[in-house]
């Protein structure tokens, strides 16, 4: 494939390491709660928030799938907060990651997660914004709130073409 197609792996916590956490309940050893009618899968992930007056806030977000292969153009980074998204179903969906390269996004790498997982950017992690394939998805969205402003953006000069795995 030529330099600016990619094709996406399966998501492994080792790979993501550099840019946040895998969210997978499998990770851990579930706790008993409740007098054992319960079990907890406990600190599944950090999602740290930086700045004055900041909150750990928790949305729903409602994604449209995004067509394969991805035509990405731009990513994103939050300054002030990691950003977690766990989807309410077991679909998979893809993630796409760059590494910091003296202040801007270097080659993208892409993951596709396995059914029920979610993620988490650490602060400042470059990425493309959540995206779906096959079918719309809603995911749990935890982040920052607060003042400031908590989004910069990318744009590439020219488009990578992000390829499920074959
Ligand atoms: N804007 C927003 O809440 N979502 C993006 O940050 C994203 O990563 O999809
Ligand atoms: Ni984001």
């Amino acid at each position: 494939m030529s330099d600016r197609h990619i094709t996406a792996q399966a998501l492994t916590v080792e790979a993501f390491a550099p840019f946040g956490t895998v969210i997978d309940k499998a990770a851990v050893d579930p706790r008993p709660m409740n007098a054992g009618k319960a079990r907890r899968f406990h600190d599944l992930a950090e999602v740290q928030v930086r700045g004055e007056d900041s909150r750990v806030v928790i949305g729903l977000v409602e994604a449209q799938a995004y067509p394969m292969p991805l035509s990405l153009s731009l990513v994103e980074r939050h300054p002030l907060g990691a950003q977690a998204f766990v989807p309410l179903n077991t679909a998979p969906f893809l993630v796409v990651v760059c590494l910091d390269e003296g202040g801007k996004p270097g080659r993208p790498q892409a993951f596709v997660t396995a059914p029920g997982q979610g993620i988490s950017y650490a602060i400042g992690t470059w990425h493309g914004v959540l995206t779906p394939f096959g079918a719309p998805q809603d995911f749990w969205v935890v982040d920052r709130g607060g003042p400031g402003v908590n989004l910069e953006e990318y744009v590439f000069d020219a488009p990578w073409a992000i390829h499920l795995p074959t």
